[in-house]
């Protein structure tokens, strides 16, 4: 144990004690600078004893180290807890380094040099437009085909009409389902009488006029005909299967063969 201890100090402080004398060479720092390291010396080198201080683990850098010894330990400005011994000295905060300059230019995006800018630009397709105020037909945009919501009528919102279909009230206006054929179906084309054809099933679209958000006029379009083509150009992702369920009248057939 002393010889493992006597290994971290410096020379300067073992060499006074004569070896393999039973001595005990107390190495007392100031109080608040750090532990106190006693050597003791049993008989005979290599005998140690193990000590209650066993755990403290070895000082850090090494109290014999370069580090050390080159830190300037004599210092008697120093305004920490240090001495002659080689006890590790803090710096005061005069006595750190000074922190980096700032750089002239602190505006992000406007720095002087372009490699440290992180402005885009302008010549760059990411820039950004000059000015999002204008209407898109005065930046080059053309107006696509007008396809507007239309106000609805107060009672006559998607909920309303959920109630409605759900409601138990007949909107079909027929006793049973049929086969339609596009003859017939033709017929039922005004307003208080209209049929539409959607994927194969035909359905009465009176009662869900004055609902539809496109408007009553956009929906008489297809009043009397297939609309699949014109409702799925419109709206695909409406599902004309379940809002007008309870408006099926029938299946769609081909005209019978004359012959
Ligand atoms: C009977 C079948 C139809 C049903 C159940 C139906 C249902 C709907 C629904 C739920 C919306 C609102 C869509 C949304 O908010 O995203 C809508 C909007 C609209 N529908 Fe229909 N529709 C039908 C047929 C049609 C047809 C045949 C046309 C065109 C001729 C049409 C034209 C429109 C237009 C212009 C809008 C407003 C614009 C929009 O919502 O993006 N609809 N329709």
């Amino acid at each position: 144990m002393a010889a493992y201890i006597r290994s971290w100090l410096p020379s300067s402080l073992t060499s006074n004690s004569p070896s393999g004398e039973a001595a005990a060479t107390a190495v007392s720092t100031d109080t608040e600078a750090g532990p106190t390291v006693t050597i003791e010396q049993d008989e005979g080198e290599g005998s140690d004893t193990e000590k209650e201080d066993d755990d403290i683990p070895p000082a850090f850098p090494a109290i014999s180290s370069a580090q050390r010894l080159s830190s300037g330990t004599t210092s008697s400005e120093s305004t920490s807890k240090s001495n002659d011994k080689g006890i590790p000295k803090i710096l005061s905060d005069s006595q750190l380094m000074p922190p980096p300059s700032l750089p002239a230019s602190r505006v992000p995006g406007v720095g002087s040099s372009p490699a440290l800018s992180l402005s885009v630009p302008a010549s760059s397709s990411l820039a950004v437009p000059p000015t999002t105020t204008k209407p898109p037909t005065q930046l080059g945009v053309t107006k696509s085909k007008k396809r507007e919501k239309v106000a609805l009528a107060p009672g006559h919102s998607p909920l309303d009409w959920a109630a409605l279909k759900s409601s138990g009230q007949d909107l079909r206006g027929v006793e049973t389902l049929m086969r339609i054929t596009p003859s017939v179906l033709k017929q039922h084309n005004k307003r208080d009488d209209a049929w539409s054809a959607f994927n194969g099933k035909v359905y009465n679209i009176t009662p869900y006029l004055p609902f539809h958000p496109g408007g009553e006029k956009e929906l008489m379009r297809v009043a009397g005909r297939d609309g699949t083509k014109l409702f799925a150009l419109t709206h695909a992702w409406v599902n004309v299967d379940f809002m007008l369920d309870s408006c099926l009248v029938g299946f769609l057939v081909p005209e019978p063969s004359s012959s």
